[in-house]
């Protein structure tokens, strides 16, 4: 340990020799030695000063062997600052006692008379320690205000249509509850707003909220991903790594797109669920976890299992408890709170003053299918938001790709009202529109780019 880089310590010992060859030797070593010789003014050094490490006489002079004095001290420390460093002096070589202090919170002891390079190198190896408390404890700081910052700001529109009292009378039932939940819903219509939500009404809100899109991880980087990996466990393994899971230990963690695993990560994955423990890609140690576990897909995981796509017992561990998002267009009536809601925000994005809904607009939003559901409806409301000049938005200020309503493009409505169609038509339209940019396709669809890769996919284009 370099000089002074014990910081700041105190000394309490009521033999005036003591301390003064503690303070000899330390001073060289620390930021600041304070002595103290009469213990009752702990309580008083401890509320005005802040130190780094605290060296305790283990046998004060009333009391010369049986050490109580010094338990008694070493017990108000702790209380006061429980990550306090307390190293025992004991000048008996009783090895029963010090291993009771060590038992009572002590975090070493030394015996008197010391040798000073002893003493030296027992106090560096408790400032470590003391460093490494610290640390943890900004780490958790660091994490509580992330965590809480992350979940904070996105405001969620609960909705006051039947189909989603409902749902949010279950929520806030099971919000409180460790039970592991499913949310199925088509894409857009909130899932993992609903997560958030829930995470943010459970015990575990200042905790993290980890996502994890599972369509988006590919089968070689699944378990590094998700377990972690130890340095060199594979080429490009370049340092330790936490995996996804661990992560969100004490917290949640939200799995998306859970419909999309291939047979083998399911199996991993189930294990990893079952066990509660993961273990690190290179090594064979397992990391117990704590995770809430919320899983989200828009695919139908029971028809998956009848076809033998997805593991039935794996849709018993995630299910517990089960939430459907309705589709926008179930919801229809909750278009006004979502528009005035989202219209404020892009005035404040786009520095306008906040525009509104006029009646033809509203009737027109009412007519739409929403094949995009919320996302959906967010876009067209942006969109129209930046093109229209007036406060009003009117039925011409907005533009649908499958509207099977009647200002709707007659290549598609004249011809089908089924969903599938319509949405395999707009998919199509707008990559014609985009020559072919999936990027832009997918926003005009109001769609993530995943989701629009699934839907190329299912209609085969
Ligand atoms: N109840 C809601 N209140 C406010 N915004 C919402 C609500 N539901 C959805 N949104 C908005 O709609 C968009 C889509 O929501 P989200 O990503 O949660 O849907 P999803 O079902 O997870 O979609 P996907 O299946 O495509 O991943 C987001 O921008 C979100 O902010």
């Amino acid at each position: 340990m370099e000089e002074q880089n014990l910081g700041r310590i105190l000394v309490i010992d009521d033999n005036e020799d003591v301390l003064f060859s503690a303070k000899m030797l330390l001073r060289r070593h620390a930021k600041e030695v304070v002595m103290e010789k009469n213990p009752k003014k702990i309580p008083f050094l401890l509320s005005n000063e802040d130190f780094d490490l605290i060296l305790l006489d283990m046998n004060f002079s009333q009391d010369i062997t049986s050490g109580q004095e010094g338990f008694y001290w070493l017990k108000e420390i702790l209380k006061y600052d429980p990550s306090a460093v307390v190293v025992m002096i004991t000048a008996f070589g009783d090895v029963e006692m010090a291993v009771r202090a060590l038992k009572e919170g002590a975090t070493d002891f030394v015996l008197k008379p010391w040798q000073n390079e002893k003493l030296v190198a027992t106090l560096s190896a408790a400032a470590r320690l003391r460093n490494s408390y610290r640390e943890v404890s900004q780490l958790k700081e660091v994490n509580r205000t992330l965590s809480t910052q992350l979940n904070t700001g996105r405001n969620i529109i609960q909705g006051e249509s039947q189909a989603v009292r409902q749902l949010f009378t279950i929520i806030d039932k099971v919000a409180r509850t460790d039970a592991d939940i499913l949310l199925l819903g088509e894409n857009g219509t909130g899932k993992e707003v609903i997560a958030r939500t829930i995470h943010e009404r459970s015990s575990r809100a200042d905790k993290v909220f980890v996502t994890v899109d599972m369509g988006a991880i590919t089968e070689s980087l699944f378990e590094s991903e998700l377990f972690g990996h130890k340095k060199g466990a594979f080429t490009d393994a370049k340092e330790d790594r936490v995996g996804r899971i661990e992560a969100a230990n004490g917290g949640t963690l939200f799995l998306d797109e859970i419909g999309n695993l291939s047979p083998a990560m399911q199996a991993k994955l189930l294990t990893v669920l079952q066990r509660r423990e993961v273990i690190r890609v290179g090594t064979n140690r397992p990391i117990p976890v704590n995770v809430r576990l919320i899983c989200a897909t828009n695919m139908p995981l029971k028809e998956m299992v009848q076809r033998g796509e997805f593991r039935q017992d794996l849709l018993y561990r995630i299910n517990t408890v089960e939430l459907h998002l309705p589709p926008l267009r179930e919801r229809l009536e909750d278009i006004p709170l979502f528009a005035d809601h989202f219209l404020q925000e892009y005035a404040l994005k786009y520095k306008q003053p906040v525009k509104r809904l006029g009646e033809s607009a509203l009737a027109r939003l009412r007519r739409y299918g929403w094949p995009g559901n919320v996302r959906e409806l967010q876009h067209a409301l942006e969109r129209a938001s930046i093109m229209s000049d007036n406060r009003e938005l009117q039925s011409e200020d907005f533009f649908f790709l499958s509207e099977e309503g009647p200002a709707a493009a007659p290549a598609v409505t004249a011809q089908t009202l089924d969903l599938d169609d319509l949405e395999r038509e707009a998919v199509q339209r707008a990559l014609q529109k985009h020559d072919g940019n999936i990027s832009k396709a997918a926003k005009e669809l109001g769609l993530s780019r995943g989701a629009l890769y699934r839907r190329l996919e299912k209609y085969e284009l």
